[in-house]
């Protein structure tokens, strides 16, 4: 941890928090000494008998006296005293020392700094750690109070970087992690997350204590109580201070509160066991997703995303039998439809990852009420095609262009706005395919600069069909174009360049909604209605591609992948493996809720290079790293054409993968819709070394495949979006035989 260059810590307000901080950054060795400064001499005595403080004064400018440039002062008194302690730094601070607090209200001590100064002077730090106890006084202080937790910084213009940095690096000294945001971010944040909840649970404890019933009440009242009113004990001279220099967002918080426990109320009075299971399921999945929110959304962006890299040790085979997780797309549109439908649908198989529960999570947000998903059963309480509700926010679909493209065909025809956001890779990928088809319709979307997210989606605008000739081949665009077709006036038709996954065809047709298909050509008619069905969802072929090419690259591997879907708009993959020499079964083929499926058989067999069949393209278009990854261990060359639409993906994974098979020692060279791979049958094909997924899950477990012939350890960076698709790739990767670790 880096240390923080701190000479003096001088403590104004020597209790919990202004203890527990002189208590960590002692213990982190980050400053020369602390000085403490408490009114009462008691707690003096109290705080040097306890070793928070090495000296104390109930004087602050005699402490200040003893300061000099490089110092830090710590403002740790109730909110509303804040601004006395600034009045009497104004004459007494020695040039060169910084001033930081922890109040809980920022734009209270901002507007205090204001009075005194006439502006927030530069070294001036605002901040605030989340952290807390209902403990309070210096007897309660702890050096690891902060550790872990984080704490918000909210410089202002004239806030001087150096003095931001020493502030923030001495949290870092006391194991916090440092955000910034403005301050009146901070304050309505604050409102909502923490001043909202103690209003609510000092309100609830001085309810039941004053009902003449309540010695029985706090006699028998167990858990829920307890967990809930914990923060009832806190210090009420820190809370009241806070409800005043909060007052307006903290009104807006508890008038938003109201209104929703009123409906609440109305839901339990009047029996509606529908609107209490939607609320219910809905708190369940935000506080399950609880790293996920913020404030005014549902589900967000991960404050922190976490950093994972594999490191895959060379060489193993892989054997046994692997049922690889839901089907990604499947998944999604289960979502969707179930949500459109009448009645109840039951999904079986869904893909606990990422992108799916992006979906499903909008979905929630749009007021739908889902059950799960537990084990890959969600249940979908539909409202029907007009039942959708506005969200409360944008919806943030994370890394998932599948979300993003088919919801936007799919909003177009609802009566309310909606923005849709993405993480940094959704948000560099182009949006204008389905924009333009869908303005034609008569839809109003804006997206960013250059056709890129956010969309902003208008809602009311009536949507007339169209006969819609797709310029690339694009499952998500013909989606995203039928969805909306289910609102316009008249049929709507689309044609596609070749053909493309099309589960939203059989789905909408499994919902009962009629879809003419005539070779390229599929059709709808607006008005109609969707009811509710059962959904399996098989194994994902896609996820099913990273253990055939590792049982096609390994010698003596054999592996069974079951319950695969192997519908012919998917099984590109099969086919291509099968003309580079792959030895590969279908066992067991059936018929699924109207998708084929099979288990697929794949055992070592040498591989060659060929020039894949174009045609084969859009089959197999997430298959290709994997894919790339075998040609790179079959004898000769491998080239690949007219697959542009790689370059659009999670990365341009042509490019991604180009750098990272040289890295290896592979030669691969790009183009600008394919590439050019020398393959090597040689053992070790890969010569180990560092490769960059960009973020991109396909990237990074094709890597981790190429383990398997490599001559040492290959480290991929960036794989926490592993987590999108097949959540447990590293688990069942280990349980076939790969030697792979996550760090
Ligand atoms: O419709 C779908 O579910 C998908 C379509 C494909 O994208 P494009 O339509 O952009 O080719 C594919 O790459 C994506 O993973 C899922
Ligand atoms: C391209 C992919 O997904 P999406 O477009 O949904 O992000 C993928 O999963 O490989």
């Amino acid at each position: 941890m880096e240390k923080s260059h701190i000479g003096r810590l001088l403590v104004v307000g020597v209790g919990l928090i202004g203890g527990s901080f002189a208590l960590s950054l002692k213990a982190a060795g980050a400053c020369r000494e602390v000085i403490g400064v408490a009114l009462q001499e008691e707690v003096c005595e109290e705080a040097k008998k306890l070793g928070v403080v090495d000296r104390a004064y109930t004087s602050l400018p005699e402490a200040l006296d003893l300061l000099e440039e490089g110092d830090l002062v710590f403002i740790a008194v109730p909110t509303l005293a804040v601004e006395s302690v600034f009045a009497q730094l104004k004459d007494n601070l020695p040039e060169g020392v910084t001033v930081t607090d922890a109040a809980s209200v920022k734009g209270s001590v901002q507007r205090s700094a204001e009075k005194v100064w006439g502006r927030v002077p530069n070294f001036l730090v605002l901040g605030h750690p989340i952290a807390g106890s209902e403990k309070s006084g210096v007897s309660a202080a702890r050096d690891d109070l902060y550790r872990d937790h984080r704490v918000i910084l909210t410089p202002v213009p004239d806030t001087d970087v150096d003095r931001l940095r020493l502030v923030a690096q001495a949290w870092q000294a006391a194991g916090s992690e440092v955000l910034t945001m403005s301050v009146e971010e901070h304050d309505e944040v604050l409102a909502a997350t923490s001043h909202l909840p103690h209003v609510i649970a000092f309100s609830l404890v001085d309810t039941l204590a004053h009902d003449a019933e309540n010695e029985n009440i706090f006699r028998y009242a167990a858990g829920g109580f307890r967990d809930f009113t914990r923060i009832a004990s806190s210090d009420p001279v820190m809370w009241r201070d806070i409800m005043l220099a909060n007052r307006d967002a903290i009104l807006q918080a508890i008038d938003l509160y109201s209104l929703n426990l009123s409906s609440l109320r109305s839901a339990i009075a009047s029996g509606d066991s529908s609107a209490l299971m939607g609320v219910f399921t809905r708190a369940k999945a935000a506080r399950d997703h609880f790293t996920k929110m913020l404030a005014k959304q549902a589900y967000s962006e991960p404050m922190q995303a976490k950093e994972v890299t594999f490191i895959a040790q060379p060489g193993g085979t892989v054997s046994g039998k692997l049922r690889v997780p839901g089907d990604k797309s499947m998944s999604h549109r289960s979502i969707m439809l179930g949500s459109l439908a009448e009645g109840v649908t039951e999904v079986e198989g869904f893909l606990e990852g990422e992108d799916a529960l992006a979906t499903l999570q909008a979905f929630r947000d749009m007021g739908v009420v889902i059950e799960g998903p537990d084990k890959g059963r969600v249940t979908i309480h539909g409202v029907g095609l007009h039942g959708l509700q506005a969200p409360p926010g944008p919806l943030y679909l994370g890394n998932s262009g599948t979300s993003m493209r088919l919801l936007a065909g799919l909003l177009a025809g609802q009566g309310f706005d909606v923005t849709l956001t993405g993480d940094e890779s959704l948000s560099k990928r182009p949006m204008n395919r389905v924009a333009s088809p869908l303005r034609e319709m008569g839809a109003a979307i804006e997206t960013g600069p250059e056709g890129r997210p956010p969309l902003l989606i208008k809602g009311g605008k009536p949507l007339s069909g169209i006969n819609y000739r797709l310029p690339m081949a694009s499952a998500q665009v013909k989606s995203a174009v039928l969805l909306a077709g289910l609102y316009a006036e008249g049929e709507t038709s689309t044609e596609e360049p070749a053909p493309t996954r099309d589960h939203t065809e059989r789905m909408l047709q499994g919902f009962g909604y009629a879809v003419e298909r005539n070779g390229a050509c599929a059709t709808l008619r607006g008005s109609g209605r969707l009811k509710a069905c059962r959904i399996d969802v098989p194994a994902d072929i896609s996820s099913a591609a990273f253990f055939m090419v590792a049982a096609a690259i390994s010698p003596g591997a054999d592996v069974m992948l079951e319950h695969v879907g192997i519908n012919p708009t998917r099984d590109g993959v099969i086919n291509i493996l099968r003309a580079m020499g792959g030895d590969i079964e279908l066992l067991n083929k059936r018929t699924v809720g109207g998708e084929p499926v099979a288990d697929i058989r794949v055992r070592y067999a040498p591989l060659k290079g060929i020039a894949i069949p174009e045609d084969q393209v859009p089959l197999a278009i997430d298959e290709f790293p994997a894919l790339f990854i075998a040609a790179a261990c079959a004898q000769g060359q491998t080239v690949l054409t007219g697959a542009e639409e790689l370059r659009v993906k999670e990365s341009d994974r042509i490019q991604a993968m180009a750098n990272g098979l040289s890295a290896l020692g592979v030669s691969a060279e790009p183009t600008a819709d394919g590439i050019v791979i020398d393959g090597s049958p040689e053992d070790a094909v890969f010569s180990g070394g560092t490769v960059d997924s960009l973020g991109d899950h396909r990237i990074a477990m094709a890597f981790a495949v190429a383990s398997l012939r490599a001559k040492d350890t290959i480290r991929i960076l960036h794989c926490a979006n592993v987590a999108t698709s097949f959540p447990n790739f590293a688990e069942l990767a280990v349980g076939a035989g790969l030697k792979l670790q996550l760090a």
